[in-house]
C-alpha cells in the first residue's frame, strides 16, 4: 500500500497542462466499440480508470494501441460482449459499456458495478431507459444481461439527471431505430463531449448539454480522431491548491466555461483570477476569506467532484463557512480526516459548518475516495510538518502522476511504500 508524504508549507507558484478529463474519456472509449475501423482519441489522461478500461477493450477483442496521451482503438471485429466481474468491479465507469456494446452487437453481459464509499450508486435509471429502448434485462447472481435485436427509439424521462444513465442512454440510442428523446438529461460538459464525438462518427445527437436531447438513430458509425476536454475537476482542484497554499499560479489547456459557480466562489475566497482563451491565472494574497455556503447539485450548479477540496480551502479561512452536498449521500468522509489534522469542521446529516482555523498539523490520514484524497493532499500542502496520505490508488484514479503534477507547481510531495512511510513517522 503506497502512500503519499507532503510536506507543507510550500506555496505554489508557476505554470501546469491540465491532463484531458476522466469523465469525458471514459464514456467516449466505451462509445469507440461501436465504430467500424481504427479511432484515435486523443489527450486521454494516463489513470487507473483509463487503463482498466482499455484492458477490458482488449478482453473484449478490441485492438487498443497507446501512443503517448493518444489511444489508437479498433473495435471492428469483437470476440465477445461479456466484460469479466473483476474488471466491472475495479471502476463504476465500466456500466458504460453496457449501452454501446447492446447497441451494436445485440447483447451485453456485465456484473452490477456496486456501490463505493460516497455513495450506493444505484444504475436503476440506466436499465429503466434501456428497457425503454427494447432491451430485455435479466439480472441474476450479480449480473445483468441485455438483449435486443435492434432497439428502438423511445421517450425517456429520467427521475434525477443522472450523468452516467445520461450518456448510456444517447450512446444506446445512437443506433437504434428512430428517434428517442431524453428529458430531465443532466447537462454536464462530459456529455456535450460524447455527443460531439458521437455525431463526428456520423450520430445524430441534438440539445446535448441542455435537459433535452433528441437522438436520430443511424445504422452504422465510422472511427474518427477526435480530442478530449480538458478535465474541469482537476482544473477546479489545482485553483483551490493555489488558492489554499496562498500561490500564484498559471494553468494551461482549462476551460472556464465549465467553472463558472467554482470561478465565483473562490472569488468570493478572495482569489484573483484572470482567464485569457485557455489559460487561467490564479493569485492568492493573504488567508482565504470564509465562503459563505456552497451545495452542490447537477450542472451548472456547484460541483459535487469539488466538494471535499473546497472543504479544505474553507478549512483555513478567516472565518465560518458551509457546505451542503446534495448528490451523494457518503460523501463526508474526509472530515474525519480533516480534523485529525485541526480543521474545526461540524456535520449535520449533509450538512458541514467549517470554522477555519489559522493552522492545520500534519498527520498521517487515509484517502477514503479520489477527491477525498485531493481534499487531503491540498490541507498537507498548507499544514504544519508532513502529511501522510494513505490509499493513494484512490487519487491515481483521477490524477496524472499526482506528485509530479503538484511538483511542477513547487510542492514537495513523494510517494512512500507502506514501510517506508512507518520507519517515517515511527
Ligand atoms: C465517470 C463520471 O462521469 N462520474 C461522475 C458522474 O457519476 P455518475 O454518472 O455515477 O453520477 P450520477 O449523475 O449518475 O449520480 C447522481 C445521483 O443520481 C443517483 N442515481 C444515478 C443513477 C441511477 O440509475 N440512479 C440513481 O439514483 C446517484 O446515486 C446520485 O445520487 O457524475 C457524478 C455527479 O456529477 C460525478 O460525481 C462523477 O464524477
Ligand atoms: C466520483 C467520481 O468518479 P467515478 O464516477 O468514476 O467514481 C469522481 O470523479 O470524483
Amino acid at each position: 500500500m503506497v502512500c503519499l508524504a507532503i510536506e507543507g508549507g510550500h506555496r505554489l507558484t508557476g505554470t501546469l497542462r491540465i491532463h484531458g478529463a476522466k469523465n469525458a474519456a471514459l464514456p467516449i472509449l466505451a462509445a469507440s466499440v461501436m465504430a467500424y475501423g481504427e479511432s484515435k482519441i486523443q489527450d486521454v489522461p494516463d489513470l487507473q480508470d483509463i487503463r482498466v478500461m482499455t484492458t477490458i477493450l482488449r478482453q473484449l477483442g478490441a485492438k487498443v494501441k497507446e501512443e503517448g496521451t493518444t489511444l489508437h482503438i479498433d473495435a471492428t471485429v469483437l470476440q465477445s460482449t461479456e466484460v469479466p466481474e473483476h474488471l466491472m468491479r475495479q471502476m463504476r465507469s465500466s456500466i458504460f459499456l453496457m449501452g454501446p456494446i447492446l447497441a451494436r452487437f445485440g447483447h451485453v453481459r456485465v456484473s452490477k458495478p456496486g456501490g463505493c464509499s460516497i455513495g450506493s450508486r444505484p444504475i436503476d435509471l440506466h436499465l429503466k431507459g434501456l428497457h425503454a429502448l427494447g432491451a430485455m434485462i435479466k439480472e441474476r447472481h450479480g449480473y445483468i444481461e441485455c438483449t435486443a435485436t435492434r432497439l428502438h427509439g423511445a421517450k425517456i424521462n429520467l427521475d434525477i439527471p443522472s450523468v452516467g444513465a445520461t450518456e448510456n442512454l444517447i450512446m444506446a440510442a445512437v443506433l437504434a431505430e428512430g428517434t428517442t428523446v431524453i428529458e430531465n438529461a443532466a447537462r454536464e460538459p462530459e456529455i456535450a463531449d460524447l455527443a460531439n464525438y458521437l455525431n463526428a462518427m456520423g450520430a445524430k445527437v441534438q440539445g446535448a448539454g441542455d435537459d433535452t436531447v433528441v437522438i436520430e438513430g443511424v445504422e452504422r458509425l465510422e472511427a474518427v480522431q477526435y480530442r478530449v476536454i480538458p478535465d474541469r475537476i482537476v482544473t477546479g482542484t489545482m485553483m483551490a491548491a493555489a488558492v489554499v497554499t496562498q500561490g500564484d499560479v498559471t494553468l494551461l489547456n482549462t476551460n472556464a466555461a465549465h467553472l463558472g459557480v467554482v470561478i465565483n466562489k473562490l472569488r468570493e475566497a478572495g482569489a484573483e483570477i484572470t482567464i485569457d482563451g485557455d489559460r487561467m491565472h490564479i493569485k492568492m494574497e493573504g488567508r482565504p476569506k470564509p465562503i459563505d455556503s456552497i451545495k452542490t447539485t447537477y450542472y451548472p450548479g456547484f460541483p459535487t467532484d469539488l466538494q471535499s477540496p473546497f472543504m479544505t480551502v474553507m478549512s483555513v479561512a478567516s472565518g465560518t463557512s458551509m457546505v451542503t452536498e446534495s448528490v451523494f449521500e457518503g460523501r463526508f468522509q474526509h472530515v474525519s480526516e480533516l480534523r485529525r489534522m485541526g480543521a474545526k469542521i461540524k456535520v449535520d446529516l449533509r450538512t458541514a459548518l467549517m470554522e477555519g482555523v489559522s493552522e492545520l498539523t500534519g498527520a498521517v490520514v487515509e484517502a477514503s475516495d479520489l477527491r477525498a484524497g485531493a481534499a487531503l493532499i491540498l490541507a498537507g500542502l498548507v499544514a504544519n510538518g508532513t502529511t501522510y496520505v494513505e490509499n493513494v490508488h484512490h487519487i491515481d484514479r483521477g490524477y496524472e502522476n499526482v506528485e509530479e503534477m503538484f511538483g511542477l507547481l513547487g510542492a514537495k510531495i513523494r510517494r512512500l511504500t507502506h514501510e517506508e512511510r512507518v520507519a517515517a513517522t515511527e
